[in-house]
């Protein structure tokens, strides 16, 4: 392997030089099986700083705590404040975590350490999945999009005393409008206290935040020295024109050379990951007998909770496991046995840009507190080594953290649910990072035009309505729609489908082109939306089986978990009193609500096959799984519901629609041809 040999290589960035000297330090005392949990909590780093800890938490308002990763912040600390009594009368300790795969996990463990069933005294709580107990749950981990939820029923959260959002440095769009709703609520509510934890966080800044405008000792910040395990970094002598390639060669030399001990591998999206085990596959039969066995595991956001959990399973005796994961395996997680990380340097994050009102998601490498924190799944259980897939001298040119998402993002879901807890004068709201005024006056032309907000910029009936559905505007604007085209029946089983990913897949033992025989039966020609309501539809008429899906490469589970939230967003249309009924096939009616959501996101056809989309002209190619790859839509228009940026902009999940709905919604564009401007008002420029 073309590695620098960990240890020999030239000092690399303060991380390296910092992981290289506490070699020396830490205990290397392995976990045995046979040691008690609570000594096992004793022996974690943080362990010493406990008493600390709870004292900073007793005196000030705010406590930043920043500690290397793995030292026992997350599964730790909330069980510190239950034992320190900041649970009793009914009071809960909520910890948040950017990622659902990290809440579940994370609650699983805290849970066997406490003695407690899952859900009982410690739960867990994640959009559709609520594993918690509103009497006896006292330690919750909780998504920070739920417990930003939570504040539309209860404004002040008055069930917790302490409130830890962790992993602040990842800046994901609901932690950053937490720590602005937690910083008003501690004015109103002082008994609350808030901890703001990472091992990769710009401390201080937080602090100046949270001390402004407060008590100079409202906030403070611990730094927990101690890591649990070494972690050696190896980089490329040259940067690879394949990572993805490269990682699999990287697992594969880890495995013909190295000890025992699981592999972790970063990859960005579902298609490298994809990508990544049919290399590995080919090289398994090359495996000599005597070798020890391989399996292999993807991970990835499209799956179901049951799913991602898996990977956390042990591997049997003789056998190593490899897991090819995206960056929801990056923070907080702990997968037992993990002594390999593979780091490609690259990230898929979401995109914004304001002009066009387009949203995108695009492949960037990744920062330094990203890698950081991918060397760190490493050094838990045991001693690690971590290969990043670049060389050292890249180190130099990767940011060091990732932009706020705040400042990245449709912020139109974000301000609608900001303006239904009161928040109407945005400027007046305490941003801990401003978001660019272009997105925030993006997001309020959108909820105006899609009638949620009135001329005086507060919420309308329907606005206050669409901000308690927990899916995004444009889903739930289908959804209130649906009543004038009668299809709630249909628009329940589109949201439901379209919130999950990775429907169709490519059962174990059958090849990509069987797969794509078996979705073909479901097609329906006017698009994605289509197809997807026919799966779902059959899914349910033949007995929900998962036999049936196997032989019709649909996922069960992922299957399953539609038919589960289609459930629970019922249960909405039924509070807010929408009728739940049938179109019976009348696929017109259908794609004329599907416009009334994604109407931003209209697009022309043009004759290389490519599309343009309505709003700044962007050349869009499609994904190669919709049903409009190698056909033209009839009209020459679709909307689409997704779009990535790989080498190329890709749209996902498209359908077939009339041009003159799109100008009910006040599109104004021009006509190529002629080059005058269409709107609502020059119809014919557009049907020329
Ligand atoms: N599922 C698990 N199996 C075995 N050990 C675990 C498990 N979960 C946690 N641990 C142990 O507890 C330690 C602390 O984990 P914890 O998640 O609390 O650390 P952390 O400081 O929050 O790390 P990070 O900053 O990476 O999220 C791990 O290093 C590991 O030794």
């Amino acid at each position: 392997m073309q590695f620098w040999k960990p240890g020999t290589a030239a000092p690399g960035s303060s991380l390296d030089r910092a992981t290289e000297t506490e070699q020396n330090v830490l205990s290397s005392a392995p976990l045995s099986a046979a040691i008690s949990v609570q000594s096992a909590r004793e022996r974690l780093p943080i362990y010493k700083h406990r008493d600390k800890l709870l004292y900073c938490i007793e005196k000030h308002g705010v406590t930043i705590v920043v500690g290397q990763t793995g030292c026992g912040k997350t599964t730790q600390l909330p069980q510190y404040l239950y034992e320190a009594g900041w649970a009793v009368d009914g009071n809960v300790i909520a910890c948040t975590q950017p990622r659902r795969v990290a809440a579940t996990s994370v609650a699983q463990r805290v849970a066997t350490e406490a003695g407690s069933l899952l859900g009982d005294e410690v739960g867990y709580t994640i959009r559709f999945e609520d594993v918690s107990d509103k009497e006896r749950t006292r330690i919750l981990y909780l998504t920070d999009g739920m417990l930003f939820r939570e504040t539309l029923i209860d404004p002040l959260l008055s069930r917790y005393s302490v409130i830890m959002i962790d992993e602040a440095h990842e800046r994901s769009v609901y932690t950053d409008l937490i720590l602005g709703l937690l910083k008003k609520i501690r004015r109103k509510r002082p008994s609350l206290r808030i901890i703001v934890s990472s091992a990769t966080l710009d401390a201080t800044s937080f602090l100046d935040y949270f001390n402004a405008g407060n008590s100079p000792d409202e906030a403070t910040i611990i730094s927990l020295e101690g890591r649990m395990y070494p972690v050696e970094v190896g980089y490329l002598q040259e940067s690879t024109p394949d990572y993805v390639k490269k990682a699999a060669e990287t697992v594969w030399n880890i495995h013909m050379q190295q000890t025992p001990g699981d592999i972790l591998v970063f990859l960005t999206g579902r298609d490298e990951i994809e990508r990544c085990l049919e290399d590995l596959s080919e090289y398994i039969p090359t495996l000599p007998r005597t070798a020890p066995r391989l399996k292999i595991l993807a991970l990835h956001a499209g799956l179901s909770t049951d799913e991602q959990l898996a990977v956390f399973e042990p591997a049997e005796r003789g056998t190593r496991k490899v897991i090819v994961s995206t960056n929801i395996a990056e923070a907080s997680v702990t997968i037992d046995g993990i002594k390999f990380v593979v780091d490609s340097g690259f990230v898929k994050i979401r995109i914004y840009n304001p002009t066009s009102a387009l949203s995108s998601l695009a492949t960037v490498p990744v920062s330094i507190a990203s890698a950081t924190q991918r060397a760190g799944r490493a050094g838990r259980t045991s001693s690690g080594i971590c290969y990043r897939l670049y060389p050292q001298s890249a180190l130099n040119t990767l940011p060091r953290t990732t932009p706020p998402e705040l400042t990245r993002t449709d912020l139109t879901t974000p301000i609608l649910q900001l303006k239904s807890l009161g928040i109407d004068d945005l400027m007046k709201f305490e941003w801990v990072t401003s978001p660019p005024a272009e997105s925030v006056l993006r997001a309020l032309e959108n909820l105006f035009a899609a009638g949620m907000v009135g001329e005086d910029g507060r919420l309308t009936v329907i606005g206050e309505k669409v901000s308690e559905c927990p899916v995004e505007v444009n889903i739930a604007r289908m959804l209130f729609q649906s009543k004038e085209y009668q299809c709630g029946e249909e628009m329940l089983t589109i949201a439901a489908m379209t919130t999950i990913q990775d429907v169709f897949i490519i059962p174990d033992g059958a090849t990509g082109a069987l797969a794509e025989l078996e979705r073909r039966k479901f097609t329906a020609e006017e698009g994605d939306h289509l197809t997807l309501l026919n799966a779902y539809n059959a899914f349910t008429r033949y007995g929900r089986s998962s036999s049936w899906c196997k032989s019709h490469a649909l996922s069960f589970r992922a299957m399953s978990r539609a038919v589960s939230i289609r459930a629970q967003l019922k249960k909405y249309m039924q509070r807010f009193g929408l009728p739940v009924e049938s179109c019976q096939g009348d696929a017109r009616r259908l794609r004329q609500c599907l416009v009334s959501g994604y109407w931003r996101n209209g697009a022309r056809w043009v004759a290389d096959g490519t599309y343009r989309s309505i709003r700044g002209n962007v050349t869009l190619h499609v994904h190669p799984n919709s049903v409009l790859f190698t056909r033209k839509p009839r009209s020459g228009w679709v909307v689409f519901h997704e779009m990535e940026e790989t080498k190329k902009t890709q749209i996902r999940i498209l359908t077939e629609i009339e041009p003159d709905w799109l100008l009910e919604y006040g599109h104004s564009f021009k006509d190529k041809r002629t080059g005058a401007s269409a709107s609502s008002t020059h119809m014919q420029d557009i049907q020329a």
